[in-house]
Protein backbone atom coordinates (compact mmCIF):
# COMPACT_ATOMS: atom_id res chain seq x y z
CA UNK A 1 0.00 0.00 0.00
CA UNK A 2 1.40 3.21 -1.14
CA UNK A 3 0.92 6.50 1.06
CA UNK A 4 1.36 9.75 -0.85
CA UNK A 5 2.65 12.85 1.80
CA UNK A 6 3.65 16.34 0.22
CA UNK A 7 7.54 15.87 -0.51
CA UNK A 8 8.26 19.62 1.03
CA UNK A 9 6.60 23.11 1.83
CA UNK A 10 4.30 23.88 4.74
CA UNK A 11 2.67 20.00 4.75
CA UNK A 12 5.78 18.47 4.72
CA UNK A 13 6.91 18.12 8.16
CA UNK A 14 3.36 18.37 10.00
CA UNK A 15 2.36 14.91 7.19
CA UNK A 16 5.55 13.13 8.03
CA UNK A 17 5.00 13.88 11.98
CA UNK A 18 1.47 12.45 11.84
CA UNK A 19 2.65 9.04 10.40
CA UNK A 20 5.32 8.98 12.91
CA UNK A 21 3.05 9.32 15.84
CA UNK A 22 0.83 6.65 14.28
CA UNK A 23 3.66 4.26 14.46
CA UNK A 24 4.23 4.09 10.70
CA UNK A 25 8.33 5.08 11.10
CA UNK A 26 10.09 5.87 8.01
CA UNK A 27 13.02 3.35 8.19
CA UNK A 28 14.55 4.73 5.03
CA UNK A 29 13.81 8.68 4.76
CA UNK A 30 17.31 9.83 3.51
CA UNK A 31 16.17 13.43 1.97
CA UNK A 32 15.31 13.85 -1.98
CA UNK A 33 14.26 10.28 -1.78
CA UNK A 34 10.68 9.89 -3.79
CA UNK A 35 10.23 6.58 -1.87
CA UNK A 36 10.63 5.59 1.49
CA UNK A 37 9.45 1.98 3.44
CA UNK A 38 7.98 2.37 7.26
CA UNK A 39 8.30 0.18 9.76
CA UNK A 40 5.30 -1.85 8.04
CA UNK A 41 6.59 -3.83 5.21
CA UNK A 42 3.38 -3.39 3.49
CA UNK A 43 3.27 0.08 3.56
CA UNK A 44 5.54 2.80 1.47
CA UNK A 45 5.63 6.40 1.58
CA UNK A 46 5.43 8.08 -1.79
CA UNK A 47 6.73 11.87 -1.56
CA UNK A 48 4.62 14.57 -4.35
CA UNK A 49 3.94 17.74 -4.36
CA UNK A 50 0.30 18.81 -2.43
CA UNK A 51 -0.95 19.69 -5.57
CA UNK A 52 -0.30 16.65 -7.95
CA UNK A 53 -1.24 14.22 -5.21
CA UNK A 54 -5.01 13.65 -6.04
CA UNK A 55 -4.08 12.39 -9.39
CA UNK A 56 -1.45 10.38 -8.04
CA UNK A 57 -4.14 8.48 -5.73
CA UNK A 58 -6.65 8.59 -8.54
CA UNK A 59 -4.53 7.14 -11.29
CA UNK A 60 -3.39 4.77 -8.55
CA UNK A 61 0.24 5.96 -8.07
CA UNK A 62 -0.59 5.75 -4.71
CA UNK A 63 -3.47 4.51 -2.71
CA UNK A 64 -3.83 6.82 -0.28
CA UNK A 65 -2.90 10.85 0.04
CA UNK A 66 -2.50 13.55 2.45
CA UNK A 67 -3.03 17.04 1.10
CA UNK A 68 -5.08 20.30 1.59
CA UNK A 69 -9.05 19.89 0.43
CA UNK A 70 -8.16 22.86 -1.68
CA UNK A 71 -5.83 20.76 -3.84
CA UNK A 72 -8.36 17.62 -3.73
CA UNK A 73 -10.88 20.05 -5.05
CA UNK A 74 -8.78 21.84 -7.30
CA UNK A 75 -7.69 18.07 -8.95
CA UNK A 76 -11.02 17.13 -8.92
CA UNK A 77 -11.10 13.17 -10.27
CA UNK A 78 -14.33 11.55 -8.98
CA UNK A 79 -13.19 8.47 -7.68
CA UNK A 80 -11.43 9.65 -4.72
CA UNK A 81 -13.11 9.44 -1.26
CA UNK A 82 -12.60 11.14 2.08
CA UNK A 83 -11.15 9.28 5.41
CA UNK A 84 -10.48 11.91 7.80
CA UNK A 85 -9.99 15.42 8.90
CA UNK A 86 -6.73 15.51 9.66
CA UNK A 87 -6.86 18.83 11.75
CA UNK A 88 -3.67 20.90 10.43
CA UNK A 89 -3.31 23.31 7.36
CA UNK A 90 -6.57 24.89 8.09
CA UNK A 91 -7.11 27.84 5.73
CA UNK A 92 -9.88 29.35 3.39
CA UNK A 93 -10.05 30.15 -0.11
CA UNK A 94 -11.95 33.37 -0.73
CA UNK A 95 -12.43 35.58 -3.00
CA UNK A 96 -10.59 39.28 -2.64
CA UNK A 97 -10.69 42.44 -4.08
CA UNK A 98 -8.29 46.02 -3.62
CA UNK A 99 -9.41 47.59 -0.41
CA UNK A 100 -10.12 50.86 -2.06
CA UNK A 101 -12.12 49.71 -5.01
CA UNK A 102 -16.17 49.98 -4.99
CA UNK A 103 -16.53 46.35 -5.27
CA UNK A 104 -18.89 44.80 -2.56
CA UNK A 105 -19.79 41.35 -3.43
CA UNK A 106 -19.31 38.61 -5.57
CA UNK A 107 -21.84 40.43 -8.03
CA UNK A 108 -19.94 43.20 -8.89
CA UNK A 109 -17.33 41.14 -10.62
CA UNK A 110 -19.69 40.48 -13.25
CA UNK A 111 -17.55 40.67 -16.82
CA UNK A 112 -14.29 41.25 -15.07
CA UNK A 113 -10.85 39.50 -14.64
CA UNK A 114 -10.21 37.06 -11.37
CA UNK A 115 -6.66 35.83 -11.30
CA UNK A 116 -6.08 32.58 -9.24
CA UNK A 117 -3.77 29.37 -8.53
CA UNK A 118 -7.15 27.66 -8.21
CA UNK A 119 -8.70 27.75 -11.84
CA UNK A 120 -10.88 24.54 -11.54
CA UNK A 121 -12.22 25.68 -7.79
CA UNK A 122 -12.68 29.21 -9.31
CA UNK A 123 -14.44 28.28 -12.26
CA UNK A 124 -17.18 26.48 -10.30
CA UNK A 125 -17.58 28.98 -7.92
CA UNK A 126 -18.63 31.33 -10.03
CA UNK A 127 -20.81 29.20 -12.31
CA UNK A 128 -22.34 28.46 -9.29
CA UNK A 129 -23.42 32.33 -8.29
CA UNK A 130 -24.04 32.65 -11.90
CA UNK A 131 -21.65 35.30 -12.44
CA UNK A 132 -19.39 35.62 -15.45
CA UNK A 133 -15.38 36.05 -15.14
CA UNK A 134 -12.56 35.15 -17.04
CA UNK A 135 -10.34 33.15 -15.24
CA UNK A 136 -6.20 34.23 -15.27
CA UNK A 137 -4.40 31.05 -14.08
CA UNK A 138 -1.26 32.40 -12.32
CA UNK A 139 1.64 30.06 -10.38
CA UNK A 140 1.93 32.10 -7.14
CA UNK A 141 2.18 35.75 -5.68
CA UNK A 142 -1.60 35.96 -6.68
CA UNK A 143 -2.30 38.79 -4.51
CA UNK A 144 0.28 41.10 -6.69
CA UNK A 145 -2.04 40.81 -9.39
CA UNK A 146 -5.19 43.40 -9.12
CA UNK A 147 -2.02 45.76 -8.60
CA UNK A 148 -0.48 45.23 -12.17
CA UNK A 149 -4.30 45.46 -13.88
CA UNK A 150 -4.02 41.56 -14.82
CA UNK A 151 -7.07 41.03 -12.33
CA UNK A 152 -9.53 42.45 -10.42
CA UNK A 153 -9.97 40.07 -7.98
CA UNK A 154 -8.07 36.99 -6.76
CA UNK A 155 -9.52 33.82 -5.64
CA UNK A 156 -6.25 32.92 -2.61
CA UNK A 157 -5.68 30.97 0.59
CA UNK A 158 -5.70 33.38 3.62
CA UNK A 159 -4.88 31.80 7.30
CA UNK A 160 -3.97 34.33 9.41
CA UNK A 161 -4.63 37.46 6.29
CA UNK A 162 -1.32 39.18 7.02
CA UNK A 163 -0.68 38.52 2.88
CA UNK A 164 -3.94 39.87 1.78
CA UNK A 165 -3.82 43.05 4.24
CA UNK A 166 -0.25 43.76 3.36
CA UNK A 167 -1.54 43.86 0.21
CA UNK A 168 -4.25 46.06 0.61
CA UNK A 169 -6.64 43.52 -0.26
CA UNK A 170 -10.50 42.59 1.11
CA UNK A 171 -11.99 39.36 1.12
CA UNK A 172 -15.12 39.64 -0.62
CA UNK A 173 -16.35 35.96 -0.49
CA UNK A 174 -15.57 32.80 1.07
CA UNK A 175 -14.76 29.96 -1.55
CA UNK A 176 -13.82 27.24 0.00
CA UNK A 177 -12.81 25.98 3.85
CA UNK A 178 -9.63 23.99 3.69
CA UNK A 179 -7.66 21.50 5.81
CA UNK A 180 -5.68 18.94 4.64
CA UNK A 181 -7.18 15.35 4.68
CA UNK A 182 -6.79 11.67 4.33
CA UNK A 183 -8.14 10.20 1.14
CA UNK A 184 -8.20 7.18 -1.22
CA UNK A 185 -9.35 6.04 -3.77
CA UNK A 186 -12.96 4.55 -3.84
CA UNK A 187 -11.69 1.17 -5.39
CA UNK A 188 -9.17 0.71 -2.34
CA UNK A 189 -11.10 2.71 0.65
CA UNK A 190 -12.21 -0.73 2.22
CA UNK A 191 -8.96 -2.75 2.05
CA UNK A 192 -8.03 -4.06 5.18
CA UNK A 193 -4.70 -2.45 4.96
CA UNK A 194 -6.54 1.52 4.20
CA UNK A 195 -8.70 0.70 7.40
CA UNK A 196 -5.51 0.12 9.69
CA UNK A 197 -3.87 3.28 8.63
CA UNK A 198 -6.70 5.16 8.88
CA UNK A 199 -7.68 3.83 12.45
CA UNK A 200 -3.57 4.64 13.22
CA UNK A 201 -4.01 8.33 11.71
CA UNK A 202 -7.14 8.82 13.49
CA UNK A 203 -5.86 7.73 17.03
CA UNK A 204 -3.46 10.25 17.40
CA UNK A 205 -6.18 12.91 16.06
CA UNK A 206 -8.22 11.65 19.01
CA UNK A 207 -5.57 11.74 21.59
CA UNK A 208 -4.47 15.58 20.72
CA UNK A 209 -5.90 17.99 23.06
CA UNK A 210 -6.33 14.87 25.73
CA UNK A 211 -4.84 14.26 29.27
CA UNK A 212 -4.93 10.97 30.98
CA UNK A 213 -5.31 11.55 34.53
CA UNK A 214 -4.62 8.64 37.52
CA UNK A 215 -5.33 8.90 40.94
CA UNK A 216 -6.15 7.55 44.35
CA UNK A 217 -9.60 7.97 46.34
CA UNK A 218 -11.20 6.48 49.08
CA UNK A 219 -13.97 4.71 48.22
CA UNK A 220 -17.07 5.87 49.37
CA UNK A 221 -15.57 9.26 47.61
CA UNK A 222 -16.05 7.32 43.92
CA UNK A 223 -19.39 8.98 43.40
CA UNK A 224 -18.16 12.21 43.87
CA UNK A 225 -14.65 11.79 41.80
CA UNK A 226 -17.04 10.39 39.14
CA UNK A 227 -19.01 13.59 38.71
CA UNK A 228 -16.30 15.75 38.49
CA UNK A 229 -14.36 14.00 35.75
CA UNK A 230 -16.26 15.07 32.78
CA UNK A 231 -15.88 13.74 28.97
CA UNK A 232 -15.56 10.52 27.74
CA UNK A 233 -17.83 7.87 29.42
CA UNK A 234 -17.38 6.92 32.95
CA UNK A 235 -13.65 6.52 34.39
CA UNK A 236 -11.53 2.94 35.04
CA UNK A 237 -11.70 1.84 38.59
CA UNK A 238 -9.42 -0.22 40.14
CA UNK A 239 -8.66 -2.03 43.48
CA UNK A 240 -5.32 -1.47 45.68
CA UNK A 241 -3.83 -4.26 47.51
CA UNK A 242 -4.13 -3.62 50.86
CA UNK A 243 -5.63 -0.51 50.82
CA UNK A 244 -9.39 1.15 51.10
CA UNK A 245 -8.51 3.28 48.31
CA UNK A 246 -9.04 2.90 44.72
CA UNK A 247 -7.19 3.84 41.49
CA UNK A 248 -9.27 5.79 38.98
CA UNK A 249 -8.24 6.42 35.74
CA UNK A 250 -10.06 9.12 32.97
CA UNK A 251 -9.06 10.38 30.11
CA UNK A 252 -9.91 14.51 30.49
CA UNK A 253 -9.84 17.31 27.83
CA UNK A 254 -6.15 19.49 28.51
CA UNK A 255 -8.55 22.38 28.60
CA UNK A 256 -10.59 20.84 31.68
CA UNK A 257 -7.40 19.53 33.31
CA UNK A 258 -6.69 22.55 35.64
CA UNK A 259 -10.16 22.83 37.25
CA UNK A 260 -10.65 19.03 37.64
CA UNK A 261 -7.70 18.39 39.43
CA UNK A 262 -9.08 21.06 41.61
CA UNK A 263 -12.17 19.23 42.11
CA UNK A 264 -10.84 16.08 42.46
CA UNK A 265 -8.88 17.16 45.48
CA UNK A 266 -11.78 19.66 46.97
CA UNK A 267 -14.02 15.37 46.76
CA UNK A 268 -10.78 13.58 48.39
CA UNK A 269 -8.70 12.34 45.57
CA UNK A 270 -4.70 11.89 46.38
CA UNK A 271 -1.43 11.46 44.00
CA UNK A 272 -3.15 12.65 40.94
CA UNK A 273 -1.26 12.22 38.04
CA UNK A 274 -1.23 13.81 34.48
CA UNK A 275 0.36 12.38 31.33
CA UNK A 276 0.36 12.69 27.81
CA UNK A 277 -1.69 10.67 25.41
CA UNK A 278 0.17 9.46 22.23
CA UNK A 279 -2.76 7.81 20.81
CA UNK A 280 -6.20 7.10 21.38
CA UNK A 281 -8.31 4.03 19.52
CA UNK A 282 -11.62 4.55 20.06
N1 LIG B 1 -1.14 30.24 4.65
C1 LIG B 1 -1.59 29.01 4.77
N2 LIG B 1 -2.12 28.57 5.92
C2 LIG B 1 -2.55 27.30 6.06
N3 LIG B 1 -2.51 26.40 5.09
C3 LIG B 1 -1.99 26.76 3.93
C4 LIG B 1 -1.51 28.08 3.70
N4 LIG B 1 -1.04 28.15 2.44
C5 LIG B 1 -1.22 26.93 1.91
N5 LIG B 1 -1.80 26.09 2.78
C6 LIG B 1 -2.16 24.69 2.57
O1 LIG B 1 -0.98 24.03 2.15
C7 LIG B 1 -1.16 23.47 0.86
C8 LIG B 1 0.14 23.52 0.12
O2 LIG B 1 0.50 24.84 -0.13
P1 LIG B 1 1.51 25.14 -1.27
O3 LIG B 1 1.22 24.23 -2.41
O4 LIG B 1 1.54 26.58 -1.47
O5 LIG B 1 2.81 24.59 -0.69
P2 LIG B 1 3.85 25.41 0.07
O6 LIG B 1 3.86 24.86 1.42
O7 LIG B 1 3.65 26.87 -0.03
O8 LIG B 1 5.13 24.96 -0.73
P3 LIG B 1 5.43 25.21 -2.27
O9 LIG B 1 4.48 26.30 -2.75
O10 LIG B 1 6.85 25.59 -2.26
O11 LIG B 1 5.19 23.86 -2.90
C9 LIG B 1 -2.27 24.31 0.25
O12 LIG B 1 -2.91 23.61 -0.77
C10 LIG B 1 -3.17 24.54 1.44
O13 LIG B 1 -3.98 23.41 1.68
O1 LIG C 1 -3.21 34.62 5.40
P1 LIG C 1 -1.74 34.35 5.47
O2 LIG C 1 -1.35 33.75 6.79
O3 LIG C 1 -0.91 35.53 5.13
O4 LIG C 1 -1.39 33.19 4.42
C1 LIG C 1 -1.73 33.33 3.07
C2 LIG C 1 -0.57 33.08 2.19
O5 LIG C 1 0.01 31.79 2.43
C3 LIG C 1 0.22 31.14 1.20
O6 LIG C 1 1.43 31.46 0.64
P2 LIG C 1 2.79 30.78 1.11
O7 LIG C 1 3.29 31.39 2.37
O8 LIG C 1 2.61 29.29 1.15
O9 LIG C 1 3.77 31.18 -0.04
P3 LIG C 1 3.82 30.63 -1.55
O10 LIG C 1 3.06 31.67 -2.33
O11 LIG C 1 5.26 30.60 -1.86
O12 LIG C 1 3.19 29.28 -1.59
C4 LIG C 1 -0.91 31.66 0.34
O13 LIG C 1 -0.62 31.50 -1.03
C5 LIG C 1 -1.03 33.10 0.75
O14 LIG C 1 -0.19 33.93 -0.02
MG1 LIG D 1 2.29 28.14 -0.43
Amino acid sequence: MRIAVPNKGRLHDPSVDLLERAGLHVVDGADRQLYAETVDPDVTILYARAADIPEYVADGAADVGITGLDQVREAGPDNLTELLDLDFGSCRLVLAAPEDDAVETVYDFEGGRVATEFPNVTRRYFEEMDVDVSITEVSGATELTPHVDIADGIVDITSTGTTLRMNRLEIVDEVLDSSVRLFAREEVADDQKVGQVETALASVISAEGKRYLMMNAPEEALDDVKDVLPGMGGPTVMDIAGSDDVAVHAVVDDADVFETITALKDVGASDVLVTEIERLVE
